[in-house]
């Protein structure tokens, strides 16, 4: 099941993105023999004063067809890592091709797109800056992958 990460905003060179380089090589390389990945990040623009409906456009754009939908929003479904990482592995065998997850720049996800989910994940009530849930978001996809392939990297 190929993972695609959608997202507003432009990740510059720095530590996010070398955190988020860091998970996504990792998700990848645990994830082949789960058939999990590869992941593809489909950034859009996020210029001053766009909105949120504009950026849902160009996200719209950015899905692949028939990717299941997986907003990221704090207003979401929280939970265990173990369980996300079931979710996963339901999806993959479900026969789901793609799964993108979505998440939105300073004014949160358009309520069109948000319409559009079939699955709204939160890490919890407080809101994080975009890049950092960008990064989060990779490694829990790292730490899903180690827990559906019995890996010692998430203990409880
Ligand atoms: C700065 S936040 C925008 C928050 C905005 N107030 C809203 O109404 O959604 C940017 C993006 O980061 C992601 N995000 C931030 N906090 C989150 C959380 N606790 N859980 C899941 N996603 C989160 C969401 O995709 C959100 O659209």
């Amino acid at each position: 099941m190929r993972v695609h990460i959608c997202a507003v905003g432009r990740m510059r060179a720095g530590p996010e993105r070398a955190l988020l380089d860091d998970y996504l090589t990792r998700f990848e390389r645990t994830g082949r023999a789960l058939s999990l990945g590869p992941v593809t990040v489909h950034e859009v623009e996020d210029k001053k004063g766009m909105g949120s409906d504009a950026e849902a456009v160009l996200l719209e754009r950015a899905l692949p067809q028939n990717a299941l939908i997986a907003i990221m929003d704090e207003r979401g479904k929280v939970m265990p890592s173990p369980d996300f990482a079931n979710t996963l592995a339901q999806w993959r065998d479900d026969g789901q091709s793609d799964v993108a997850f979505i998440i939105g720049g300073a004014d949160g996800i358009a309520r069109s797109l948000r319409a559009k989910a079939n699955f709204r994940l939160s890490f919890g009530a407080m809101v994080w800056p975009h890049m950092l849930a960008r990064v989060m978001l990779s490694e829990q996809l790292y730490r899903a992958a180690t827990i559906l392939s019995g890996s010692p990297y998430h203990r409880t």
